[in-house]
């Protein structure tokens, strides 16, 4: 059987007509400068035919959502509660998923201002490094054995039957590490986003997966060459916001050759996030319910639903 036989292939010009309400709720320029991660350029045009019909099809499968969460509930004579839409988004180290979700957030806010939306990422659940290295795993990180799964999990139960607000740790890039004793919160949101490379992968030794949790998935995909730059951009992005900041651990890299580090940094993809895409990342796509491919300067250029 073909890869993705299940879903429907689209190009973006297909696509994009694919919502009743092209051009209505556009997003100005303003807008975008928001949501920009470091040096990210995301298009108008993107956001025109991508990720508006993106934005569609996510209400469409809320108001479903809604409606039979509340046809449960009526059904077990239970009261009806807000139970928080989620939506997973996953793909390699470096491909774009926080830019994505950051964007979907901004623009569901602004198309349905009656919902809170929240965004987070699962990297907060990545072992903290002392404990990574006491197991032997810093040469590992982002692989499925150095998040604190259970704890994950927890989280995304309490997220969906929690009505009070539900901690979270963080982690910082900057630091390469968890931040000590920081927690961000989830406030019983209408829809919560949550991205990270482990969103889609099937845990070991629990009963549960985190895609138990989501109402809907995203995998961004991209050919390995354009991710392995990108993933080089941005090391060098974060090289120069730490040449004058000794505390961020990218620091130690500013005072090497450049090209030394800049091999340095191909080492860690070549050895780490490479791999980690290959065994770990990749093999569920198949499991998300839209596939959006990127081309080499980040537009979408075919995206893939799933037909069952
Ligand atoms: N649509 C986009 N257009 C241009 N650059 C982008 C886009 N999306 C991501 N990038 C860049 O690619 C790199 C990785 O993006 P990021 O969102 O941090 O990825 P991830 O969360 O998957 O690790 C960053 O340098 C970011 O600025
Ligand atoms: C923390 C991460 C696992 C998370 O992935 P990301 O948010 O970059 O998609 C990754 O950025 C990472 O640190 N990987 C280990 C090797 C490295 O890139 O330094």
């Amino acid at each position: 059987m073909k890869e993705l036989s299940n879903y429907n292939e689209f190009s973006r010009e297909e696509w994009k007509h694919f919502h009743g309400e092209y051009n209505k709720q556009a997003i100005t320029n303003s807008e975008l400068r928001k949501i920009k991660s470091l040096d990210d350029e995301i298009s108008i045009e993107d956001v025109r035919s991508v990720y508006a019909p993106v934005r569609h099809l996510l209400h469409i499968y809320l108001k479903n959502y809604r409606k039979l969460t509340k046809l449960k509930n009526d059904f077990l004579d239970h009261p009806n509660k807000k139970v928080p839409f989620i939506i997973g988004v996953s793909g390699s180290v470096a491909v774009g998923k926080s830019t994505t979700a950051r964007l979907l957030k901004i623009m569901l806010e602004r198309a349905y201002p009656q919902y809170t939306v929240a965004q987070m990422t699962t990297d907060g659940f990545l072992y903290p490094s002392k404990v990574l290295k006491e197991k032997g795993l810093m040469d590992k990180k982002g692989f499925p054995q150095t998040y604190d799964m259970p704890k994950l999990l927890k989280f995304l139960s309490d997220v969906k039957t929690q009505t009070g607000p539900i901690r979270y740790p963080l982690y910082s890039h900057n630091i390469y590490d968890i931040i000590p004793n920081k927690f961000e919160e989830i406030n019983n949101p209408d829809i919560l986003i949550v991205e990270g490379i482990n969103a889609l992968q099937l845990t070991e030794n629990t009963r549960i997966f985190m895609s138990d949790f989501f109402d809907f998935s995203i995998y961004i995909d991209a050919d390995v060459k354009n991710i392995e730059k990108w993933f080089l951009d941005r090391f060098e992005t974060l090289l120069s916001l730490a040449r004058n900041d000794p505390n961020s651990y990218y620091y130690q890299f500013t005072q090497l050759p450049e090209k030394e580090s800049l091999q340095m940094a191909k080492d860690v993809w070549q050895n780490i996030n490479y791999p980690n895409l290959l065994n770990y990342i990749r093999p569920t796509k198949t499991r998300a319910d839209l596939i959006l491919h990127k081309s080499d300067d980040h537009q979408i250029d075919k995206i893939y639903l799933r037909k069952y």
